[in-house]
């Protein structure tokens, strides 16, 4: 399928892209610093299968925390909402998503979310597999069924720059297998996840996945049900409480619609039942969410009423 470049669209972006300069690109993660921050693409993928992009939509970016919402839905089908959420929490935070204060005053002492890491960390290591490779294996596959592209992978430089300097992820994970909400080899689960958050993949791929969650799980082109309508609506549910980390309740007012962020400056939007929406600005805002992103998600909500409240 082809995405078509769209001059409506294409004015928003030449509009919104100059806001770029306010933010700054990640660099906790030494090989994001490399991202050009004037950058901005979207593409929006509609149900009924066609696609409307602006700005250099070819353009790839690693997942990063929009990786989370897809390994929870596959960790949901593998082990069902009663484990999964026997040991991460359904709540929202108001703190930053590297945060560990909450880990250690909530009792008993478990993630609040499975969008902040503390709750990303522990459901990867949910995922089901007889090896590290077999888990990855899974997971790599999983992305791809939605992308419905086999040539998706991940990004090898920036897993390895997270890899080495994720000292607070290790930490949290450490604090959680003490407290037994994870067990196993904490740097096979580092690997693991410096490499979800790594998969790597332009706008209009993410707006795929978009459209399959839109559509209740289903692929927009084959019909083929690829998450289950149940999970589909949990993770749904979990990107308007929880998506565009402590900036989740400006979002809700002002765009309205499930969306999941990263520090790589993507984010995947979902207006149920119509279309999937993938940006990439890697230029952030001091939450860490990409700001253009968020200015060009406000401007066609208002314009296209994408709100689902
Ligand atoms: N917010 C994000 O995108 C964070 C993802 C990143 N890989 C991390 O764990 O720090």
């Amino acid at each position: 399928m082809m995405c078509k470049s769209n001059t409506d669209l294409q004015t928003i972006v030449d509009e919104v892209r100059s806001i770029s300069e306010a933010g700054k690109v990640a660099d906790y993660i030494p090989a994001l610093s490399k991202a050009d921050k004037n950058d901005l693409s979207i593409a929006i993928y509609d149900k009924n299968n066609t696609c409307v992009y602006a700005g250099e939509y070819t353009k790839k970016f690693t997942l990063q925390s929009i990786s989370k919402v897809l390994i929870l839905a596959l960790a949901l089908q593998d082990r069902g909402t009663d484990y999964v959420f026997g040991k991460v929490g359904m709540e929202p935070t108001g703190d930053p998503f590297n945060s560990i204060s909450k880990l250690e005053t909530s009792i008993p002492s478990k993630p609040l979310n499975p969008m902040i890491n503390a709750g990303a960390l522990a459901v990867t290591s949910m995922i089901v597999g007889k090896s590290e490779e077999e888990k990855w294996e899974r997971m790599l596959q999983f992305v791809r069924c939605l992308v419905k592209n086999d040539e998706i992978s991940y990004n090898v430089e920036v897993a390895k720059s997270e890899l080495e300097t994720a000292s607070l992820n290790r930490a949290l994970c450490y604090f959680m297998k003490q407290h037994q909400v994870i067990d196993g080899d904490i740097e096979e689960l580092m690997r693991l996840y410096t490499k979800q958050c790594a998969i790597e993949m332009n706008c209009f791929e993410l707006a795929r996945i978009g459209a399959v969650f839109a559509s209740n799980g289903l692929d927009p082109e084959t019909g083929e049900q690829l998450i289950p309508i149940h999970i589909a609506r949990i993770c749904k549910t979990f990107m308007v409480t929880c998506g565009m980390y402590n900036a989740s309740g400006e979002f809700a007012i002002k765009v309205g619609i499930p969306a999941k962020s990263g520090v790589s400056g993507g984010i995947l939007g979902i207006v149920p039942d119509k279309y999937g929406i993938g940006i990439f600005g890697p230029s952030l805002d001091e939450k860490g969410n990409s700001i253009a992103g968020i200015k060009l998600l406000e401007i066609l909500a208002n314009k296209y009423n994408f709100s689902i409240f």
